[in-house]
């Protein structure tokens, strides 16, 4: 794909309304740092309305002056808006529901009138010379014809982007693709997606969203938010470079360090499995892998550990094959007797399953002396 994406890192705004999560002001103005050092080119920093606090807290982040654009969020209301102002910053992404569910249920009002209300506030905040996009709350499930009205009102009104978000995460890849692509045809500013990960498919509807024809993506680190959560940054900056060598500017090999730093904030544990960033992600244990590995690492390895600044792990457990074993034996000074190779898989296997745990390479090691000597013991005898 030939053509720039743009990264939009709300790791402090939806990231932090996932269950008891709660940033300090200094841990916010650390994470914002690291997210300007990985090169995320924008931020969306909290939101002001929530009081003294947060509109400190991102205070303290614009006199920072990092080299990122940092967006306050915003219901779309003038309280919301002032609350803003009150912060510095230049940016503000004014939120409105988009579907009929949500602007009867929550606000009371029809099209028409959120048509007026993103009217009024859009020129409120352009004509303070605001950057403005406008958020549309579960515009997943909001009628199409409305959707192209508001970007066309918001755009009207000086808007410069237009946020469709899945709130609810019913959207698939292809879903996300038609609604994506029928809107970019004719909305005459830019269009970000925002996924959430219900169905587990917020990167993939990432990835739809831009192949439709959004410029710029939601993302939090690790896939922190609401629910089950948002695209993960690393997810959705790994695959563009991998998939569709698109460069989104953000240093892949400071994800590792950004997620863990985000990780002990919020006070959760990251997934052995996560993609890019979980322990186990660069781990091999099977024997048919490792012997594949150590011949070409490509056999099995989609994602280069080194491209995320992670390394290949070979480690030793109920899979193992005498490839393997022999590989580990060997980086611990033992070379296995081709004749003890077959019992050495057997003795491994054993003891994986008895202590259900990898084998470290000292037991791997005393495994194997102890095979020798047995070995050794039975030859003996028979002499
Ligand atoms: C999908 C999303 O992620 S949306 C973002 C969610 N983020 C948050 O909720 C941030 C944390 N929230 C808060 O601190 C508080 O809810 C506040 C400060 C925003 C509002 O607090 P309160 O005044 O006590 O309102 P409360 O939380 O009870 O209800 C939310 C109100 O916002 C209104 N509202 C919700 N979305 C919008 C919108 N986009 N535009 C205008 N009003 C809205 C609701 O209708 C409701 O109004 P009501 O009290 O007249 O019914
Ligand atoms: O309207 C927006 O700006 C998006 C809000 C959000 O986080 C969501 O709808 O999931």
């Amino acid at each position: 794909m030939n053509r720039q994406v743009f990264l939009n890192d709300t790791t402090l705004r939806d990231g932090e309304q996932a269950p008891g999560v709660a940033f300090t002001a200094a841990e916010k103005l650390e994470l914002a740092e690291s997210l300007a050092a990985a090169g995320v080119p924008e931020i969306e920093i909290g939101t002001p309305v929530m009081g003294t606090d947060e509109i400190e807290a991102i205070r303290a982040a614009v006199a920072r002056r990092l080299p990122v654009r940092l967006t306050a969020w915003c219901r779309m209301t003038s309280q919301d808006l002032d609350a803003a102002i009150e912060t510095g910053v230049s940016a503000v992404n004014l939120s409105l529901p988009a579907s009929d569910i949500q602007l009867a249920a929550k606000l009371g009002i029809d099209r028409g009138a959120a048509l007026q209300v993103i009217e009024h506030m859009v020129g409120r905040a352009a004509a303070r010379g605001l950057f403005v996009a406008v958020g549309c709350e579960d515009a997943s499930r909001a009628e199409r014809d409305h959707l192209t009205r508001v970007i066309q009102t918001a755009a009207g009104a000086g808007a410069r982007r237009v946020r469709l978000a899945d709130t609810v995460g019913v959207l698939d890849p292809f879903s996300t693709f038609e609604l994506v692509a029928r809107l970019a045809t004719t909305s005459p500013i830019d269009l970000e997606f925002h996924a959430h990960n219900d169905l587990g498919l917020a990167t993939a509807n990432t990835l739809a969203a831009i192949r439709g024809g959004a410029s710029h993506v939601s993302v939090t680190v690790g896939g922190l938010g609401e629910r089950a959560g948002n695209a993960a940054l690393e997810e959705v900056a790994a695959a563009l470079t991998v998939l569709d060598g698109v460069d989104t500017g953000i240093n892949l090999t400071a994800l590792p360090d950004l997620a863990a730093q985000v990780a002990r904030a919020a006070r959760r544990s990251t997934a052995a499995i996560k993609p890019v960033v979980g322990s186990d992600v660069f781990t091999h244990e099977s024997g048919i892998h490792v012997a594949g590995l150590l011949k070409d690492s490509r056999t099995y390895q989609g994602l280069d550990p080194a491209m995320v600044g992670r390394r290949r792990r070979i480690v030793i457990g109920k899979h193992s094959g005498a490839t393997a074993i022999a590989h580990v034996l060997s980086e611990n000074g033992r070379e296995v007797d081709p004749d003890l190779a077959a019992a050495m898989v057997a003795r491994v296997r054993r003891k994986a399953a008895e202590t259900k745990s990898t084998v470290t390479a000292a037991q791997l090691v005393d495994l194997y002396d102890g095979l020798c000597s047995a070995s050794a013991g039975r030859t003996l005898k028979t002499e």
